[in-house]
């Protein structure tokens, strides 16, 4: 049985004062760790305060990128060892808009995908097509390359430990929820990809969320699918109760 994940990725929303409030309105309510995992991506400067607050519950704080160098002339970025350093233990990559406006490539998700698990971090791994890319039937080869892509090189263990988010680019932020068939078949063919490449217990263990609109209403057909174990989700994880009534169809 797979543990399910809600991550909540607030991307560039909230000043500080109301990113405290949320942990302090959800921190003692998301306790179903059996079940579910809760976790809540937030922009930089808030992670350290964060990590504070919900120090001792069941809540978790990711960053939403980072770089995969330790130190260095990076003006502007942030390691895996700084995040580690100050408690963060998940970390988003590969999200489709740092593809698209930051120039993230398959090549340095998977740079990124190695600096988290050598501190420690849990990769959330971003993969997604373009509305053009549905529409000329190539879905699969872009998600299944994707993947391919950004776990070469981790051993059986770590890809167990990594949590694959897909999101198909023209459901996100849009209202357009991928119906969860639709959801469904992408995740199962990437847990297919996984045990074929790496191994039929990393394909069982592999955890894949779904994002694109998630929102209360449509959580519970989507999380009652076979290969869904979890949602990341952008606009409604920017408020506590929306995001609570996320991880509650979480622990279900
Ligand atoms: O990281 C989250 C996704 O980009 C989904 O965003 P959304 O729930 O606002 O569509």
């Amino acid at each position: 049985m797979r543990k399910k994940v809600i991550a909540g990725n607030w991307k560039m929303n909230k000043l500080l004062g109301e990113a405290v409030q949320f942990v302090e309105d959800t921190k003692d309510k998301v306790a179903n760790t059996e079940k579910v995992e809760s976790v809540v991506c937030a922009p930089f400067p808030y992670l350290p305060t964060l990590v504070e607050k919900a120090k001792g519950t069941d809540l978790a704080v990711a960053a939403q990128t980072m770089h995969f160098e330790e130190n260095g002339a990076f003006t502007g970025e942030v390691s895996p060892s700084m995040l580690a350093d100050i408690g963060v233990t998940y970390v988003v990559l590969g999200h489709s808009e740092r593809r698209e406006m930051f120039a993230e490539t398959d090549e340095t998700v998977n740079k990124k995908t190695h600096a988290a698990f050598a501190h420690n971090l849990t990769p959330i791994v971003c993969v997604g097509e373009t509305l053009e890319q549905r529409e000329a039937n190539q879905t699969m080869d872009v998600v299944e390359n994707q993947v391919k892509a950004a776990l070469s090189g981790l051993s059986e263990d770590q890809v167990k430990a990594t949590i694959i988010a897909y999101e198909p680019i023209w459901a996100i932020g849009t209202g357009k929820t991928a119906s969860s068939e639709q959801a469904n078949e992408v995740c199962t063919h990437i847990r297919k990809v996984v045990a074929d490449t790496i191994s039929t217990a990393a394909g069982e263990a592999v955890r894949i969320q779904y994002g694109g609109s998630v929102k209360p209403a449509n959580v519970d057909e989507l999380l009652s699918q076979s290969d869904i174990d979890g949602a990341l989700v952008g606009g409604a994880s920017l408020e506590a109760d929306s995001f609570l009534q996320l991880v509650e169809a979480g622990a279900k």
